[in-house]
């Protein structure tokens, strides 16, 4: 699915400024930036719940069709599954709506709520649910009739730790299956842990896109840790190696080539003891905070 030259604006402020990127297909893309970004106006967009001013949503190269819109599964962001309906029939009733037979519906169904741990509640009001287990559901109800893509509005937020996994689970055997999962989150350690993609918008603008490999070599330097037997003085006079921190035989190093690092090595070993020459991997939230300044 691609987003291209997006613009949206609400009453003539600008809030969507060129924005594109891709959702591959059996990739999950994490969708992240600050509140207001515009994560979920992108989102209405790709569902066409709102209308772009500019722009083009396609899907396998074609134009997005409202047949295949309805064939997505969508998470908004204000929810809205029925609060009095009880949780199995809200599922076979959208199964229903989505074009499933009365059947397959209530197979999905149950197949859902077992996987999301909500079969005991099955019968039990949404409403009567604690906010956790009501997420499950919204879950299982985005999916619940194979959808072909997954859009999720911060599907993650108020689970807890076990929960978590488990809807983890469930959207990486649907990205196994060939789906294009997207989905927003202000839990950078959680994007980290699930997203094989990352777009990165702040301002209505994309800032960075790709997957956490690639954002790493782009927007940061490798960065070394290097623990010796004598004093690490030395390194602040290596070309190209920029101190992060020295203190005694222990210094955190920044290369300016990635394949210096085997240079330094060969030097520190001439001078005595290495204990340790370990690469820091830097977090997503160093990358973001990177790619957003
Ligand atoms: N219907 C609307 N009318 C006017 N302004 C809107 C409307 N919807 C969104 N906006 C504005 O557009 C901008 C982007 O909002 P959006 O909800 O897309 O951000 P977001 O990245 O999803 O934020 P959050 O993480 O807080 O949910 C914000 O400044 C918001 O106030």
């Amino acid at each position: 699915m691609r987003v291209e030259a997006v613009r949206r604006s609400f009453d003539g402020t600008l809030v969507l400024d060129d924005v594109s990127f891709d959702v591959a297909p059996g990739r999950i893309t994490g969708f992240v930036g600050a509140n207001g970004a515009g994560k979920t106006t992108s989102m209405r967009i790709i569902l066409g719940v709102l209308a772009a001013d500019a722009g083009t949503v396609t899907w396998k190269d074609g134009p997005l069709d409202s047949a295949t819109r309805r064939a997505f599964g969508y998470m908004p962001e204000e929810r809205g599954l029925y609060p009095k309906m009880k949780v199995r029939d809200q599922l076979v009733y959208l199964g229903r709506l989505h074009g499933l037979d009365a059947g397959a519906a209530r197979r999905n169904a149950d197949a859902l709520l077992e996987q999301v741990g909500l079969a005991e509640k099955a019968d039990a009001k949404l409403d009567t649910l604690s906010l956790g287990n009501q997420q499950r559901a919204q879950i299982a109800a985005a999916l619940v009739h194979d959808p072909v893509a997954l859009i999720l509005d911060e599907p993650f937020s108020g689970l807890d730790p076990l929960a978590v996994d488990v809807i983890v689970a469930v959207l990486r055997e649907r990205a196994a299956d060939g789906v294009p999962v997207l989905f927003s989150s202000h839990q950078l350690d959680l994007v980290e842990r699930l997203c094989d993609d990352l777009v990165v918008i702040a301002a209505g603008q994309i800032r960075a896109a790709g997957s956490g490999s690639e954002l790493r070599a782009k927007y940061t330097l490798p960065r070394i840790e290097v623990l010796l037997g004598t004093d690490a003085g030395w390194l602040r006079d290596v070309p190209g190696v920029t101190i992060v921190e020295l203190d005694g035989d222990r210094a955190v190093i920044e290369l300016a080539d990635p394949e210096a690092d085997q240079v330094v090595l060969r030097e520190a070993m001439t001078r005595g003891p290495v204990r340790a020459f370990t690469p820091i991997v830097p977090s997503l939230a160093e990358i973001f905070r990177e790619v957003i300044r």
